[in-house]
């Protein structure tokens, strides 16, 4: 909007509020790449107490540095009652994709205390805009420590891994933010569905609803307690060649979508304990795959509850049906999840999730998730029902 200034962002090479409407300017680069040699060679100036490190997440010390900095100083919801807290291994899960770089692990610290007070990462991806396979950097976890906040290191942290991303010949991002910037690519509504209604009740998340008791609550969001589809089986490594197809199938439909190999099926879809879960339906006569449901793990602290400290959440990551009915699909995941003795199964009204919402009583999230490209332009916002993207 006119009056919101954005001293960094105007500067960068993304979508500006306003270019908005203006159908003259090119779907594609913003940008053209710069040859390699013409790319700061050395890391960008910071404030002189700190400096760079990159993190190399093989080590278990720098995996706990990371891990506390996140958990004392990620995100929280608009009314700071929680905050995101990513396990260990799911850290290192999500900065070691195939092909990742080392040097897009990057860290800042005190000089004299030696004390991490600022991260971002870069994952590699390839992702599909329409027709085009772009090579992108995932960008995410950014982090500036809360006595550190306000004073333009964010723009430092992103130039940095900007420029370390160009040295390896790429030249676009893509990443998401509860913050309006220039210039969301798409904007998403959040779901949650209560799995363990009094805890949520107990701790704020949600609240009775009017003429509703806890116990008729409770009633409410009762499941079975096993799944009802026949062949839905966790995915185990001999399923990834079948799943890749089933989702490469299924994601061609969107707009905006990863283009999954088989390596990143592995890496990102086989169940990893605490950190990703994935099931899929194998029909009994002909053994065929032909459903595929999954949600990763990303727990989120309670700030200031004397009963609880941690909220556990399942988040809807890639789900695919071609055969069983979406709805009886979503509805076997919450039951898994609701055995699994999570708290809450969130979604974004991303790819066909709109579908099942309602029916399968999620309520909605007090906020938006932004989506956003960097050096790419989009000429018009997309529908969620567009995107088939989801970043962790
Ligand atoms: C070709 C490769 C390209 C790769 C790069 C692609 C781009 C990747 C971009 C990154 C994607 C990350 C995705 C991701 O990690 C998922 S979004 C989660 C971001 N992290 C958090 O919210 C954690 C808690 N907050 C903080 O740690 C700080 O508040 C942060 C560090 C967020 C800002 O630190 P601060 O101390 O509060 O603020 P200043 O240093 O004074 O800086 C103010 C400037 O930062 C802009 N800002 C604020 N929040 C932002 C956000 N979430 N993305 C982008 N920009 C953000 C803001 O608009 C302003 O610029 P403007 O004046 O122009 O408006
Ligand atoms: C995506 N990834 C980049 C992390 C990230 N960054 N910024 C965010 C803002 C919202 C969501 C989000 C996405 C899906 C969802 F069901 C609920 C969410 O946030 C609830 C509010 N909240 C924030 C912290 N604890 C609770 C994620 C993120």
């Amino acid at each position: 909007s006119l009056e919101r200034r954005h001293k960094f962002w105007e500067t960068q090479p993304v979508g500006q509020f306003k270019d908005i409407g203006d159908t003259s300017l090119p779907e594609g680069p913003i940008e053209l790449p710069t040859p390699l040699s013409e790319v700061k060679q050395e890391p960008y100036n910071l404030p002189n107490l700190y400096e760079w490190i990159t993190c190399d997440m093989s080590s278990e010390d720098m995996c706990n540095e990371v891990f506390n900095l996140l958990s004392n100083n990620y995100v929280e919801d608009d009314e700071n009652m929680f905050r995101f807290n990513y396990s260990k291994e799911f850290l290192c899960w999500a900065f070691q994709p195939p092909g990742f770089f080392k040097s897009w692990h990057i860290g800042v610290r005190v000089k004299s205390s030696k004390k991490l007070v600022a991260f971002i990462t870069g994952v590699p991806a390839r992702i599909r805009v329409r027709d085009e396979v772009v090579n992108m950097a995932e960008i995410n976890f950014l982090c500036v420590h809360k006595k550190l906040r306000s004073k333009r290191l964010a723009p430092v942290m992103i130039k940095e891994v900007t420029r370390r991303v160009h040295l390896e010949n790429i030249w676009q991002a893509a990443y998401t933010a509860g913050v309006v910037l220039p210039t969301p690519m798409a904007t998403c509504q959040y779901w949650h569905r209560s799995l363990n209604p009094k805890k949520l009740i107990d701790v704020g998340f949600s609240r009775l609803g009017a003429r509703m008791t806890m116990s008729r609550t409770i009633k409410l969001y009762k499941l079975p307690e096993s799944t009802v589809t026949a062949g839905f089986r966790k995915m185990e490594l001999h399923d990834v060649p079948a799943v890749t197809r089933l989702l490469r199938t299924y994601l061609s439909q969107f707009v905006v979508a990863p283009d999954f190999d088989e390596n990143d099926v592995e890496h990102w879809l086989l169940p990893k304990e605490n950190v990703v879960d994935s099931y899929l339906v194998e029909s009994p006569e002909t053994h065929e795959v032909t459903d595929f449901c999954s949600f990763y793990t990303l727990p989120s602290t309670i700030l200031g509850n004397q009963n609880y400290s941690t909220l556990t959440a399942a988040y809807s990551y890639y789900n695919v049906s071609t055969k069983t009915p979406l709805l009886q699909l979503m509805n076997d995941a919450l039951i898994v999840a609701k055995q699994k003795d999570y708290d809450v199964f969130n979604a974004l009204d991303v790819m066909d999730n709109e579908s099942f919402l309602k029916e399968l009583k999620f309520g909605p999230g007090d906020g938006k998730l932004h989506y956003y490209l960097y050096n790419y332009r989009i000429r018009h916002a997309l529908k969620p029902s567009e995107l088939g993207l989801v970043l962790l």
